[in-house]
């Protein structure tokens, strides 16, 4: 995607000492060993309503040297778009995107000694233990702050409240945006994915067109077609078989309650309904956040 600008209509001052990444990184740990949870919660964004926007304006942080220190946990089931649009987010805002999935499928690639426990987990749908995950988040963050990257967009990150009170404990999550998409579209959306094999880039083949009935409106969303470059390349992430996301949603459901409770009660949790393709979805959604995408602007003009 091309670089982006923004412009922030509503920047809110920091209002609460926030951990470096470095403590996160060390505190994630000491965390995990004392498994203790504590919540330093600052309210910044009302429990929301579809679409409702922050009251008091978007939580971001703007550091010394322009660059923006947010801290932001994006949640949905599997196939609800977690990865676009915490993709699309963190290069308008220049953060880090963290999905752990991507971790841990880095990691089964690598074929190092975790390899084999984490296939037999992911393959059957079930999650990894909070332990490897919290060991990759926190080497994956290790390198970042040796880079000198600051501030990031978490995705897939927590899933568990163990995970949920680990993070809490050791930083300030400023917002959580909690994506939902009506069940009969997320089976499509997951069995529609495709990733280029050569470049990385992922497309989906799904073709979503709902009606509406009984007062309910419909939902469209288009294809998100490969270039042709790409065309001959694709391939299946090997946990995106019908039987597998079944369980991830599954799964996903019955652990989903109480983590949106958590952060609901910490007054974190903004609630947006797709409405539909990313088309649509994605300027609505930079509405709800308060922010303007200058690109896109001027390429609708
Ligand atoms: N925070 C996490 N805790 C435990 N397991 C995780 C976590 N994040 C990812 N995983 C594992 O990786 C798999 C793929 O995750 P992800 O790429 O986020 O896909 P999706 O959201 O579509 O299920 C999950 O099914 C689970 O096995």
């Amino acid at each position: 995607m091309a670089a982006l600008r923004v412009s922030f209509r509503a920047l809110r001052p920091s209002s609460s000492s926030s951990s470096s990444s470095n403590s996160l990184v060390f505190s994630l740990v000491r965390y995990l060993s004392s498994s203790s949870s504590s919540s330093s919660s600052s309210s910044f964004v009302d429990s929301g309503v579809n679409l409702q926007k922050p009251a008091n304006g978007v939580p971001l942080r703007r550091k010394p040297n322009g660059r923006n220190d947010v801290h932001w946990v994006f949640l949905g089931c599997p196939g609800v778009g977690k990865g676009t649009y915490a993709s699309r987010l963190s290069n308008l805002l220049g953060v880090l995107h963290i999905a752990t999935g991507d971790l841990i499928r880095e990691e089964l690639a690598s074929s190092g000694p975790l390899a084999p426990k984490l296939a037999e987990v992911v393959n059957r749908g079930k999650l990894v233990s909070d332990e490897i995950v919290i060991d990759l988040l926190s080497n994956r963050l290790q390198a970042g702050e040796a880079k000198g990257e600051s501030g990031f967009i978490l995705d897939g990150f927590p899933r568990t409240i163990r995970q949920a009170e680990i993070l809490e404990g050791v930083i300030d999550i400023d917002l959580v945006i909690n994506l939902k998409l009506r069940e009969d579209a997320l089976l499509a959306k997951c069995l529609g994915r495709r990733i280029c094999s050569e470049c990385g880039g992922n497309f989906n083949i799904a073709c979503i067109d709902i009606k509406g009935e009984d007062g309910k409106p419909g939902i469209y969303m288009p294809p998100l077609d490969p270039p042709p470059h790409c065309a001959s390349k694709l391939i299946t992430r090997s946990d995106d078989t019908e039987e597998v996301v079944k369980e991830r949603l599954r799964v996903y459901n019955e652990m989903s309650q109480p983590l949106e409770e958590f952060y609901r009660s910490r007054g974190k949790l903004l609630e947006f309904d797709l409405p539909g393709g990313i088309p649509e979805s994605w300027p609505k959604l930079l509405q709800a956040l308060n922010l303007e995408d200058h690109d896109q602007r001027s390429a609708a003009a």
